[in-house]
């Protein structure tokens, strides 16, 4: 299988991975047949599931769990009934890079803060500072998703990464911004299809689900007739163009030609529009043409009534039926005063008496429990339709895929235009060429950011060392190169002016982390896992970002740990992987502890003194640094003065 597997992970994972285990072997698997022993139960699944792997044993039972809370498929079954799993089939990412979860925390991938307002702090969390928070410019959580899934997930496959760009390249045109916004407006209605879907299956729907799921299909019917006229050599756009037509087309007309919403709205419940069934609208008929014909009946009965009584009504209650209906008179006290000659007493309701009469047994004869049969008739009616529906409802799930990748790819074409960002070219020469890098995060930090470029290839050299006073930036640059990269693995627009990258495998760091505590691992021991996972797995084609490596032990330890990694690098030569490291270890130049080497290049970024002030300029030259400038940046950051003389003095 093409992945690497985390240490920490399978640590963090031993746990429950009897607990795993034994839900895997307890499992409802209606492949096996039935009459196996448990022993022969245990070896057949064997065969099927790695037990030997972890993670895979992990994963499947989080899954197996996952669907026993759920129910899904037996939701209406006793609870003693397991869900029933009928096949297990292997599935492989092949294509996607090797990601370590530290990577999404040390560049920002994802920034998840305790919401600010107090009453929302129980309520979950917001997205900081992230590229995530950045790029979500979706208008759906379907766009949502897909984002979140591809930056979890950035791949290698090319043709992928191509289609992606393709299609925000086509939106970024200026002249395809109507068409952009056209898009954005019918992607807001696109609602949770698949909860309306279980609601119908579970015979649950409301007004208000029918209401979404109509606006849902028919933006995406809109949606699809935009794509239609759009260049089909777009890859998105052809697949939305065939995807969204004949099921999708059915499902709007149907839900528009059968339900009437405004009376669904004032009724509270599914209603049909007139000439969809003929039963339905003889009774409606009838309904509406009842309160003429129940005044006359009143009238009739008003005459046979006494002299006292001013005035009566028919009227209806569903279940019940029709009834005639007094005003009490002042002289009706008692019960027995209720009580009229011909007429049977139901209830007091009000001031009002309730009276079965000849006439009202009548009209519940002739005209039966209308409203009853109505609600009858229309509810079955909602059956039929939701029947319909779900045979044809795959067609839903194309459209959630593709409505995703649309907004996910809209959303980045809204940031890639308002920051600027260029369309990176995919080459397969092994080569990282960045000009104008700029850090898509800080540029908000910093007033005027410094954009750099980056050059790491074939006939360049593969090693980038750089060094510098401390807080001259070199921090920034190894994550904005990380992050650009990054980006364009994703299928993004890069912040640069040109970025062309080669076939990169994984992505590695050893970036200042705050994991420590929830890892139980000391930082040292952090920084020494994340290194040797880099030595371990890296490949020519990987890019490596190593920012102040060994400093976490004595100085002589951790240069001489330092030296070693970077010279077992230097053996691979033109075999070695992209890396861009950072260190205050100036001894390691000075010493010339290295050896010279073609594939290693020395950079800093510019600075100078103006008179005991540091002015940083954060650009990238060639050479080396050999001074940290601590004690100056320490003044700068509010140290005592008397402190950074007393250090100075035993500097020297
Ligand atoms: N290219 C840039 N343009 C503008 N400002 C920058 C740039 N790069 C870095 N900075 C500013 O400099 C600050 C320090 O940068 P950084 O942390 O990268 O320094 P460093 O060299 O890694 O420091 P140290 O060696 O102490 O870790 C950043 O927080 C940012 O405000």
């Amino acid at each position: 299988m093409d992945c690497i597997i985390d240490p920490d992970i399978v640590l963090s994972l031993s746990p429950v991975l009897p607990i795993c285990k034994q839900r895997i072997l307890s499992g409802n698997f209606s492949f096996l047949p039935s009459n196996l022993t448990e022993p022969e139960k245990i070896l057949h699944l064997s065969s099927i599931i790695p037990f030997d792997c972890p993670l895979m044993v992990c994963t499947l039972g989080g899954l197996l769990k996952f669907l026993d809370r759920r129910r899904i498929g037996i939701e209406l079954e006793d609870s003693s009934v397991g869900v029933p799993v009928l096949s297990i089939k292997k599935y492989v990412i092949t294509q996607s890079l090797p990601i370590f979860l530290f990577f999404f925390s040390v560049l920002h991938i994802f920034k998840s803060e305790a919401h600010p307002s107090v009453y929302k702090m129980c309520s979950g969390g917001k997205e900081g500072l992230s590229l995530f928070g950045l790029l979500n410019r979706c208008q759906c959580r379907w766009g949502e998703n897909t984002m979140r899934l591809w930056l979890m997930r950035p791949t290698r496959n090319q043709e992928e990464l191509t289609a992606r760009l393709d299609v925000i390249e086509f939106f970024m045109a200026p002249h395809n911004q109507e068409t952009t916004s056209n898009i954005q407006s019918c992607l807001k209605y696109i609602k949770n299809i698949p909860l309306i879907l279980k609601r119908m299956t579970l015979s649950n729907t409301k007004v208000s689900d029918w209401q979404l799921l109509y606006k849902s299909v028919y933006s995406a019917v809109c949606i699809g007739e935009i794509c239609r006229s759009l260049p089909q050599t777009v890859t998105l756009f052809s697949r939305i163009s065939s995807a969204f037509s004949g099921d999708l087309h059915y499902i709007a007309s149907i839900i528009s030609k059968v339900v009437d919403f405004e009376e669904s709205l004032r009724e509270k419940r599914f209603c049909i529009k007139p000439q969809i069934d003929p039963t339905v609208d003889d009774k409606k008929r009838r309904l509406q043409g009842l309160s003429d014909f129940l005044t006359e009946v009143a009238r009739k009965e008003l005459e046979t009534l006494d002299v006292q009584i001013p005035s009566c009504c028919i009227v209806y209650i569903p279940l019940i039926g029709f009834l005639l209906s007094i005003k009490r008179l002042p002289s009706m006290q008692d019960k027995k005063d209720f009580e009229i000659d011909g007429l049977d007493f139901m209830f007091l309701s009000g001031d009002r008496l309730h009276y079965r009469s000849a006439r009202t047994r009548e009209l519940d004869a002739v005209l039966g429990d209308l409203h009853c049969d109505i609600r009858d008739h229309e509810t079955m009616i909602m059956h039929q339709l939701q029947t319909l529906i779900l045979e044809r409802s795959a067609v839903l799930q194309d459209v959630i895929d593709y409505i995703g990748q649309l907004d996910a790819l809209l959303a980045m074409v809204v940031s890639a235009r308002e920051y600027g960002y260029v369309r990176p070219c995919y080459t397969s020469n092994s080569i990282i060429n960045i000009k104008e890098g700029r850090h898509p995060l800080m540029v908000f930090c910093s007033g005027t950011f410094v954009p750099n470029p980056t050059m790491i290839g074939e006939k360049e050299r593969r090693i980038k060392i750089l060094t510098g006073p401390n807080s001259c930036g070199k921090s920034v640059y190894l994550k904005q190169v990380g992050l650009i990269v990054f980006m364009a693995m994703i299928g993004s627009y890069v912040p640069a002016s040109y970025a062309e990258i080669g076939p990169v495998d994984g992505i590695f760091t050893r970036l200042q982390t705050r994991e420590s505590v929830s890892l139980g691992l000391s930082t040292f021991m952090i920084d020494l896992n994340q290194v040797a996972r880099a030595v371990n797995n890296a490949t020519r084609s990987s890019l490596i970002l190593i920012d102040e490596f060994g400093k976490g032990t004595n100085t002589v330890d951790g240069l001489s740990l330092l030296a070693a990694t970077l010279r077992h690098w230097i053996k691979q030569d033109s075999s070695c992987p992209y890396i861009l490291l950072s260190t205050n270890f100036h001894s390691l130049i000075q010493l010339k502890i290295l050896p010279e080497s073609p594939i290693v290049h020395y950079q800093t970024f510019e600075w100078c003194l103006d008179g005991e002030e540091l002015i940083f300029f954060y650009q990238l030259k060639d050479g080396v640094s050999e001074v940290s400038q601590a004690a100056r940046v320490a003044s700068m950051a509010g140290m005592p003065e008397e402190i950074i003389k007393r250090g100075v003095e035993v500097k020297y």
